[in-house]
């Protein structure tokens, strides 16, 4: 017997007008044998490596080697044998070039939000006369609240401002008292590429320094910092970096701040001489000294992996597919799902786009369940919009062409209206 999902997905196939046309473009797609560098599921399209990347096939037997060998056998000489003390600089040194840094500038280490709470303090003190903070309201939150914190506990005489999405509404708050400003370069919701090089030169004629957000731009398109004069940045490695879950995050610190830029977390990691074991805290001279303790050695080596996939190719050649694979899947909403009430809200230029392409639909969340089941993943963001994000190393035109003539088939079937999609999830 077949199930609703069956029909769907056979709904999916005899809709198959264009996907001649996708197998064409994939067929001229040099990135395309990338692919083949990733376990993916079979039979699935995953659209959610704005969340979650993608795991490089080779991580499996790393990770096996490392536990067998480096742990099992070589156990604590692995620290200096197998150089798991220096991961953090040497990571932040091979993703240095992805973001337009240079080695020295990067350290791998902690989370996003830790780091973040990092460089900001570090930013305040470099303007010690100025109170004014401004961040943006639909910043992905935990950004917000790691500001909040910090202001709360550090530095209770600065008060926040919140920008709304246009670059021009951050630079209107700018003014004489503006210390730090904290942007996210893509934001996470509606796919939105900020201007980092004229939002950058703004804030410093402003007095200000900036911290950028990187978490939906690194490993998606080409960033670059140096050129655009960034001070600091932070960005995760689990997303478009297909590093893994809970991968090691990063921070930038542009190298005219290093010798007076502060960590405020001082942990024995970030000592000039963390083996000397000395009471008193003396930080390093070099950007270990945003090391704070004991690096999650095994938390790096899928990361490794991913950087060996991205040494391969280039950013310039991965945004170029990435905006042929939004702006195919926008061409699709358009065609197959603006009848049934789904709105891209992504911009379409692409100097304002990101790698991913939201939708928005009031009945979003069963939508989105509904899809998944049907073997598309995407996901969902209150209040009202599905994310479709695309990785340009695994994801293909027939992926993308899968995707809207599934989305079609469930709107037209109103799978999405059977009550089990309806079920709230903790993680979204
Ligand atoms: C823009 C942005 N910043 C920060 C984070 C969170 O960082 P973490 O949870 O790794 O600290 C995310 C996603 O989780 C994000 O999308
Ligand atoms: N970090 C995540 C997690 O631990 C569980 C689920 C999702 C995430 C995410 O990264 C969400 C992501 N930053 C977003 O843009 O929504």
């Amino acid at each position: 017997m077949s199930t609703t999902i069956d029909r769907v997905k056979a709904a999916r196939e005899a809709a198959s007008a264009g996907l001649d046309s996708a197998r064409d473009m994939d067929r001229q797609d040099a990135l395309a044998p990338m692919r083949g560098l990733f376990a993916l599921p079979a039979g699935e399209i995953y659209l959610d490596g704005n969340s979650l990347g993608a795991m490089p096939a080779s991580v499996g037997p790393a990770m096996a080697e490392a536990l067998s060998e480096g742990w099992a056998k070589d156990l604590i000489r692995s620290w200096n044998g197998r150089n798991w003390h220096m991961l953090p600089v040497t990571v932040g040194d091979r993703l240095a070039p992805l973001m337009g840094a240079k080695a020295g500038e990067v350290l791998a280490a902690d989370s996003t939000s830790v780091n973040l709470y990092k460089v900001f303090c570090a930013a305040m003190r470099l303007r010690p006369d100025r109170t004014g903070v401004i961040s943006e309201r639909n910043n992905f939150p935990t950004d917000i609240h790691i500001l909040q914190g910090a202001i709360a506990n550090v530095f209770p005489q600065a008060t926040m401002a919140l920008a709304d999405d246009d670059d021009e509404s951050v630079l209107s708050l700018l003014g004489p008292d503006t210390a730090v400003v904290c942007l996210s370069q893509v934001n996470y919701r509606t796919g939105r590429l900020r201007d980092m090089a004229r939002v950058t030169r703004a804030i410093h004629d402003a007095g200000a320094l900036v911290i950028w957000d990187l978490c939906h731009s690194l490993g998606a398109l080409p960033i670059d910092l140096n050129g655009c004069n960034a001070d600091f940045a932070v960005g995760c490695s689990y997303k478009y970096m297909n590093g893994g879950p809970g991968a090691p995050a990063w921070l930038f610190v542009a190298s005219r701040h290093l010798a007076s830029a502060g960590n405020p977390l001082t942990g024995w990691q970030g000592h000039a001489a963390p083996f000397a074991f000395e009471v008193d805290f003396a930080p390093s001279a070099t950007i270990e000294k945003f090391r704070v303790g004991t690096p999650p050695v095994l938390s790096y080596l899928p990361l490794l992996e991913s950087l060996a996939v991205f040494e391969r190719t280039d950013m310039p050649a991965l945004r170029a597919k990435s905006l042929k694979l939004t702006g195919y899947f926008m061409e699709l909403a358009d065609e197959k799902l603006a009848r049934h009430g789904l709105k891209v809200i992504t911009p379409r230029n692409e100097a304002e786009r990101g790698s991913q392409v939201a939708l928005t639909h009031d009945e979003g969340w069963p939508i989105m369940q509904a899809l998944i089941a049907c073997g598309v993943v995407g996901d969902f963001r209150a209040p009202n919009i599905l994310r479709f994000g695309f990785t340009p190393l695994y994801v293909g035109f027939e992926d993308v062409w899968g995707a809207a003539a599934t989305l079609e088939a469930i709107m037209e079937s109103s799978l999405w209206r059977e009550p089990r999609f309806a079920e709230r999830k903790l993680v979204t």
